[in-house]
């Protein structure tokens, strides 16, 4: 039996998954926390991805192992490999502005048609533009530039400081793929190349592609790796695969075709599929990312998604089966209760600095019933607003597949098909960008895309009870 392994350095933890390359079963799997909050010091996620690697009982026994992230995250380095400060996540809203003054200076109809996104703060350019304004002496020192993908696969494969790897600091081995540079704001899906302007527009500095050879200050950009190409080795020999994007790992992990639609209810909302054409929106709604197919992934996400939900059941002292246990009890609707759940600002639509809301509270609709249904209703609201814009810029779903760790809620699928106005998949429960990560690392092993089986546990068909989206759209307004 050769193994291959995958793993989901997401926000909240770091998920393996260790498979049998000729049938995909699962053979062992672990997790490891991460800290909480939206900047993290990245030795916390190499070490959760130590705790995890040996809670999937080690790597002893795999071929080949790959590595799907969270998108965006800047992870600044120096010349000596070290990292400078703390990651901003993906969720860290502080260069908002920074992304106002790169849609002023370009103009977002030039962005969007050079590297098919337009910047939000979520968009590592426009962290990086935050970091030569607010901290010009960290500016100053950046050597390289990586997301949490790669370099967390660039200390797999051995390298590091002086000290913490046994390579030392070679930053021209820093690799990525197209799925995670096409998140940055300097890497186009369509021109597949980095767009080196916009990458000095943002930190004030020139950049270069890792082993382009032209040396001097420029900052060193991760290589980009083509979908099943290996970024190399462990020490030990595991052959490491090119990595992803954790949105982009889950629909290779899915197995994601055309008509399929992927909601995911994670840290973050999310709102993709896989499209043979890429696409750039200059509305900034729809993101014009890459797959880690070869192909493209127009997304929309959210800030406000599965916590939505943990924050109103904590309210309610209940847990995640208590939540849903009391919004199945109420009425679609809530009893007019509308929760509109910008929590963290949102990111769609972009109001970084927005707060949450309650409207349509009486004296008969305030239950702890109408309000845990309220706050799934508003959490999948503004994921189906997302929906309507993916469809807008032209994707067709014959279903929805409902992933990330909400969507074994109950609840949460129900309503679902009560606002999405599709049908309704759930798969097995699992860890898809995980998942996404074992393929890829099969690919990358056999030079073959494996096709594993994906199994369903819940398939509901279209309910849409229209009161939900219009109570909601009269209360977001
Ligand atoms: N049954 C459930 N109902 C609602 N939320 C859940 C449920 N199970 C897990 N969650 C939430 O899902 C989130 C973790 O999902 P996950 O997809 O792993 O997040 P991420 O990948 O962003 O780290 C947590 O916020 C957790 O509280
Ligand atoms: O910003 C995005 C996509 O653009 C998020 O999807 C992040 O990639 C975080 O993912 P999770 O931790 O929620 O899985």
């Amino acid at each position: 039996m050769t193994l291959v392994a995958g793993v989901d350095s997401s926000t909240q933890s770091c998920k393996v998954v260790v498979r049998d390359l000729g049938t995909g079963e699962l053979v062992r799997s672990g997790r490891a926390a991460h800290p909480d909050g939206t900047e993290v010091d990245p030795a916390a996620w190499w070490s959760a991805l130590q705790e995890a690697i040996a809670a999937a009982g080690g790597l002893d026994d795999v071929a080949a192992i790959s590595v799907a992230g969270q998108q965006h995250g800047m992870v600044v380095l120096d010349a000596q490999g070290r990292v400078i400060r703390d990651a901003l996540l993906w969720n860290d809203t502080r260069s908002a502005q920074a992304a106002r003054d790169l849609i002023d200076e370009v103009g977002a109809e030039e962005y969007a048609a050079r590297v098919g996104v337009v910047p939000v703060a979520s968009f590592t350019a426009t962290k990086l533009r935050w970091l030569r304004d607010a901290e010009p002496g960290n500016a100053a020192r950046v050597a390289a530039v990586a997301l949490p993908h790669d370099w967390l696969t660039w200390r797999l494969r051995g390298y590091g400081p002086e000290g913490e790897s046994e390579l030392g600091p070679d930053l021209e081995a820093l690799t990525t793929d197209r799925s995670d540079a096409s998140g940055t704001a300097y890497w186009g899906a369509a021109s597949g190349a980095y767009d080196l302007d916009l990458f000095a527009r943002a930190l004030g500095r020139s950049g270069r592609e890792a082993g382009s050879g032209a040396g001097g200050d420029a900052v060193i950009l991760p290589r980009v790796l083509g979908p099943s190409e290996s970024a190399g080795r462990t020490p030990s020999g595991v052959l490491v695969g090119p990595g992803a994007g954790d949105n982009a790992g889950a629909a290779l992990g899915l197995g994601a075709a055309d008509g399929d639609v992927v909601v995911s209810i994670g840290t973050s909302g999310t709102v993709f599929a896989v499209t043979d054409a890429p696409i750039a929106d200059a509305s900034g709604t729809v993101a014009g990312f890459a797959d880690a197919s070869g192909l493209s992934l127009p997304l929309i996400a959210t800030l406000n998604a599965a916590r939505v939900l943990g924050s109103i059941a904590d309210l309610l002292s209940v847990d995640h089966d208590g939540l849903s246990a009391l919004a199945l009890s109420a009425e679609p609707g809530s009893g007019g209760v509308v929760l509109v759940p910008y929590f963290e600002g949102e990111r769609t639509p972009n109001l970084p600095d927005a707060k949450a809301s309650i409207h349509g509270l009486t004296l008969a609709s305030t239950t702890p019933a109408n309000l845990a249904r309220a706050a799934i209703e508003g959490m999948l609201c503004g994921l189906a607003d997302g929906l309507d814009a993916v469809r807008a810029a032209g994707v067709r779903e014959r279903r929805i597949l409902l992933i990330g760790g909400a969507a074994q809620n109950p609840a949460v699928a129900q309503v679902a098909a009560q606002v999405f106005d599709a049908p309704v998949e759930v798969p097995a429960p699992g860890e898809y960008v995980a998942d996404g990560g074992a393929v890829q690392a099969a690919w990358a092993l056999t030079g073959t895309r494996p096709t594993w089986t994906v199994e369903t546990s819940a398939a509901l068909p279209v309910d849409t009870r229209p009161v939900i989206r219009t109570q909601y759209a009269a209360a977001r307004a």
